[in-house]
């Protein structure tokens, strides 16, 4: 695969304006509870998610994650507690809530069968997007799309799959994307490449990016804070640089290790 970097929208990008970040939350979740059964998989998370700011969903194996993310998307209903986005609540207005928002998971596939611009065209119906055709070819020029648009999904590479599956999730322009895991599985150059992209979008248009990620790297580059979480709790909530700082360690894959293996410091008692 040619080097990333050079791809010429994202080198026209790369030098836009930064948009600053604003402290207006774009997403607010409040005492949000899930329980399956005798499962209590996510117990009174409550953060928030400024305009322009990228926030870290951390935990092991079964902390609660992905049933959060669920539960934002809209495809998990929750025990208790409340989503807004951008002051809109989920429950009451679900269709105008989720248009604001997107995903993308590599664990999640797209139609096989379907050639790109395929896909990307029934994402654009099903979010209303109001000239699909102009908007596909925008990110198929950012995202080096254009020489595989009419090549089934099912074929292609997965760093290729990857920016199929970025330009599905930012099809509508999202104010709230949500990411889980977005460069597993791609070489170092490819991930490397999705990372300066999704800052660079971030930066562009304002959103907010909720990233899942058990990469602690990528993390501490591309997050403003880090929500830690344990057992369905949250157990933590900071900066990179606080964490690190309260705990005493140098690399987040430590303090990740301190935070799964319940070894807290720095906190209240
Ligand atoms: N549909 C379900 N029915 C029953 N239990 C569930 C269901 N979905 C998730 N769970 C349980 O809820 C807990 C949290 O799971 P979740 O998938 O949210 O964790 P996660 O942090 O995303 O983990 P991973 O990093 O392994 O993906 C786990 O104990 C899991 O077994």
């Amino acid at each position: 695969m040619a080097p990333h970097p050079t791809f010429a929208g994202v080198d026209r990008l790369w030098h836009d304006a930064p948009v600053p970040p604003s402290p207006r939350p774009i997403l607010e979740i409040e005492h949000l509870s899930k329980r399956f059964g005798a499962v209590e998989a996510v117990r009174d998370v409550s953060f928030s998610i400024a305009a322009g700011a990228i926030t870290g969903l951390l935990g092991g194996n079964g902390a609660g994650k992905t049933t959060s993310i669920a539960m934002i998307l809209g495809l998990v209903k929750p025990s208790a507690g409340t989503i807004r986005v951008d002051g809109r609540e989920l429950a009451r207005e679900p269709v105008a809530v989720k248009a604001m928002m997107n995903f993308s998971s590599p664990y999640v596939d797209l139609p096989h069968r379907l050639t790109v611009t395929e896909n990307l065209t029934v994402f654009a119906r099903l979010y209303g997007v109001a000239a699909p055709r102009r908007r596909i070819a925008a990110l198929a020029a950012d995202l080096d799309l254009e020489g595989l648009l009419d090549r089934p999904v099912g074929r292609l590479s997965a760093g290729q799959k990857t920016r199929v599956a970025l330009a599905k999730a930012l099809i509508n322009e999202p104010k709230l994307l949500l990411l889980d895991e977005p460069t597993a599985s791609l070489d170092p150059d490819t991930a490397d490449w999705v990372r300066r992209y999704l800052t660079d979008y971030q930066r562009r248009s304002g959103a907010a990016i909720l990233l899942a990620s058990h990469n602690m790297a990528e993390v501490e580059r591309l997050c403003a804070d880090v929500v830690m979480m344990r057992a369905g709790r949250i157990v933590d909530h900071d900066t990179p640089a606080g964490l690190l700082a309260r705990y005493g360690r140098d690399t987040l894959e430590d303090v990740f290790l301190d935070i799964a293996r319940d070894r807290r410091k720095g906190k209240p008692s």
